[in-house]
């Protein structure tokens, strides 16, 4: 799985654009992706929000990108309403077309991608339709209790920030998503970082592995040559 040639093989300009751009060697002035993983509450909006701020990366978080979509009042957007209520996730096809429309509208081509691939469809879908190869997997640790306090205390009057929609979060996540985080340990891919800390040491964590990104090294690549 993932892009490891520079032949393009679509016919999209987008798709064409993140597959070269991500097949190759990482450098200084290529794109980069890093997802952000980590259960709900565990502080993921809130650090991708600073990376953009102080790393320059486009932040797109992938729950955002759909309550746009839902609020946009579109055809899919009662449907998303309802999967987020349950605190269920919504057909591939609907969040890589979101994301695929804002990497496309977005001139900043170094993205930190918050909550998004959380199964095993969206994986597929982000390997196979978007062509994302990311550089760097950070995963948010953070104990459940902290996280519903976070989460009960966060008062953004969200449709999902209620104690049933909490546990069928964090059901989903344990169930879907850590096979994903799974897939990208064994690539060598991913950080695991302690977020049940103050927001600026988790900061200061995630810098260092900016900084180690920004100086072209591949996360994959560095622990596979160390090995
Ligand atoms: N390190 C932290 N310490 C204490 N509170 C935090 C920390 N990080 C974030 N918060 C607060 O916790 C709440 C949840 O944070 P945030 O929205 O960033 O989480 P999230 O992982 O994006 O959640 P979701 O998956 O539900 O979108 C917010 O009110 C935020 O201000
Ligand atoms: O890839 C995704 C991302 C999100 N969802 C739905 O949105 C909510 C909220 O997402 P946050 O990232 O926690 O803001 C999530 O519970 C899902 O219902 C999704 O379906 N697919
Ligand atoms: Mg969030």
């Amino acid at each position: 799985m993932g892009s490891t040639s520079n032949k393009c093989v679509c016919d999209s300009n987008l798709i064409c654009f993140i597959y070269l751009q991500n097949s190759g060697e990482v450098s200084s002035n290529q794109s980069k992706v890093v997802y952000v993983l980590g259960g709900p509450g565990s502080g993921k909006s809130t650090q991708c929000s600073k990376i953009a701020k102080h790393l320059g990366f486009r932040h797109l978080s992938a729950g955002d990108l759909l309550e746009a979509e839902a609020e946009s009042g579109s055809n899919d957007g009662k449907m998303i309403r309802e999967y987020k209520k349950e605190g269920k996730l919504v057909p591939s096809e609907i969040i890589v077309k979101l994301l695929q429309k804002a990497m496309q509208e977005s001139q900043n081509k170094n993205f930190v991608i918050d909550g998004f691939p959380r199964n095993e469809e969206n994986l597929s879908a982000a390997e196979n339709i978007l062509k994302i190869e990311p550089n760097a997997v950070l995963v948010f640790d953070c104990s459940e209790e902290e996280m519903t306090r976070r989460i009960l205390s966060r008062n953004q009057g969200r449709v999902d920030d209620k104690i049933d929609t909490i546990k069928k979060r964090l059901n989903v996540y344990s169930e879907s998503t850590l096979p994903v985080i799974n897939y990208y340990s064994s690539k060598g891919k991913v950080r695991k970082i302690d977020a049940g800390r103050p927001i600026e040491e988790v900061f200061d964590e995630i810098k260092g592995v900016f900084s180690e990104l920004n100086a072209g090294q591949d996360l994959g690549r560095k622990e596979s040559t160390s090995n």
